[in-house]
């Protein structure tokens, strides 16, 4: 396979400007600027194969944007290289710009009073896309997306989550390899959510669009990305699927059992105690993928039981632990 993006030690360092208080220090700062460094990413390498759908990951101020902005070409890394296609996406940003499609969340390419087909209109213009193909995608994209009942309407009448998918289908009318979305399910209610995940999964299985989007939902990555990239403070956590994720960042499955009288020492093979009081004893699986019937069948209890319970961590709450673990009391 080949890759067709690589970002190797890329970092991104900016200049924020440090605020003075009061009138003198507004003044002062206005005359005499004084900023602070901050390197929004870090020495970040990583490659992501043709066909590949791929989630960036990572709390308020991770780098994601930063990074995503990189890779479209808007921004120079200030260490580091990075490739898309082959090109330097910030020399050959034209170029780059005929073979990707972007989406940001929070930031319309629609055009706010025209009628929604004509900013597609627009679209096929800049892009130079051959009538045929623009024909076709319309017809599809708009399908698939349920935009046709308001195709026609000005882009400033249009709900958040009606915007959102024609954002999307506009960045792929020009039939881009890749897609990168950042934030694509921000602010939409459950519905266009799902909307918006069950079309991104297709894309990319059917015309096999490679798909690269930045996201605080961990949703979105279970239902459209095998893979995660994740970070925080601007360097590189974990890279991998979401099952190593949480083997990697030792998440275990807790089973809770519990009795109809005293159970006394309780044991199960393969487990360690991790509390409970009265009736009810807890613990920590290890990871060997045992099932509960495997399990059950190994507990040396001779007690009645009168429930047991298995509680497999949610991917956020394994990403929370992480993040907690590493906040200082
Ligand atoms: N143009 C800029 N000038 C100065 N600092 C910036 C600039 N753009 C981003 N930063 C800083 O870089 C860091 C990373 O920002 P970035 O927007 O990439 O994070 P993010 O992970 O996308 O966050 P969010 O989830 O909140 O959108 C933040 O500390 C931000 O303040």
């Amino acid at each position: 396979m080949k890759s067709i993006i690589i970002a190797e030690n890329v970092s991104k360092k900016f200049h924020q400007r440090v605020r003075q208080s009061g009138f003198v220090g507004a003044l002062r700062g206005f005359v005499a600027p004084v900023t602070r460094p901050i390197c929004a990413v870090e020495e970040i390498s990583f490659s992501i194969q043709a066909g590949e759908a791929v989630g960036y990951l990572g709390p308020n101020g991770a780098g994601k944007s930063t990074m995503i902005k990189m890779l479209t070409g808007i921004l120079t890394p200030s260490a580091g290289s990075v490739r898309v296609l082959g090109r330097q996406p910030h020399q050959e940003r034209v170029a780059n710009a005929f073979e990707i499609g972007v989406v940001f969340g929070q930031r319309t390419q629609l055009w706010w009073d025209l009628p929604l087909v004509d900013s597609f209109e627009l679209h096929r213009r800049m892009y130079r896309v051959p009538d045929a193909v623009f024909g076709r995608n319309l017809a599809e994209l708009t399908g698939m997306m349920g935009l046709t009942t308001f195709i026609e309407r000005p882009v400033r009448q249009l709900s958040l989550g009606q915007r959102m998918r024609a954002e999307i289908a506009m960045a792929l009318m020009h039939d881009p390899k890749i897609l990168f979305l950042d934030e694509p399910t921000i602010g939409l209610d459950v519905v266009a959510k799902d909307v918006v995940r069950k079309f991104l999964a297709r894309i990319n299985r059917e015309r096999g669009t490679t798909i690269i989007l930045t996201t605080h939902d961990l949703q979105d990555i279970e239902e459209i990305c095998p893979r995660l990239i994740m970070v925080d403070e601007g360097r590189l956590l974990f890279d991998g699927s979401l099952s190593a994720l949480r083997v990697s960042f030792g998440a275990r499955r807790r089973l809770t059992l519990e009795f109809a009288g005293e159970p006394g020492d309780v044991r199960v093979s393969g487990a360690e105690p991790a509390g409970g009081e009265g009736l009810v004893r807890e613990f920590l699986l290890e990871d060997d993928g045992r099932s509960l019937v495997q399990i059950m069948t190994a507990l040396q209890a001779d007690a009645d039981l009168r429930d047991v319970r298995l509680h497999e961590p949610g991917i956020e709450e394994v990403i929370r632990n992480h993040y907690q673990s590493r906040v200082p009391a």
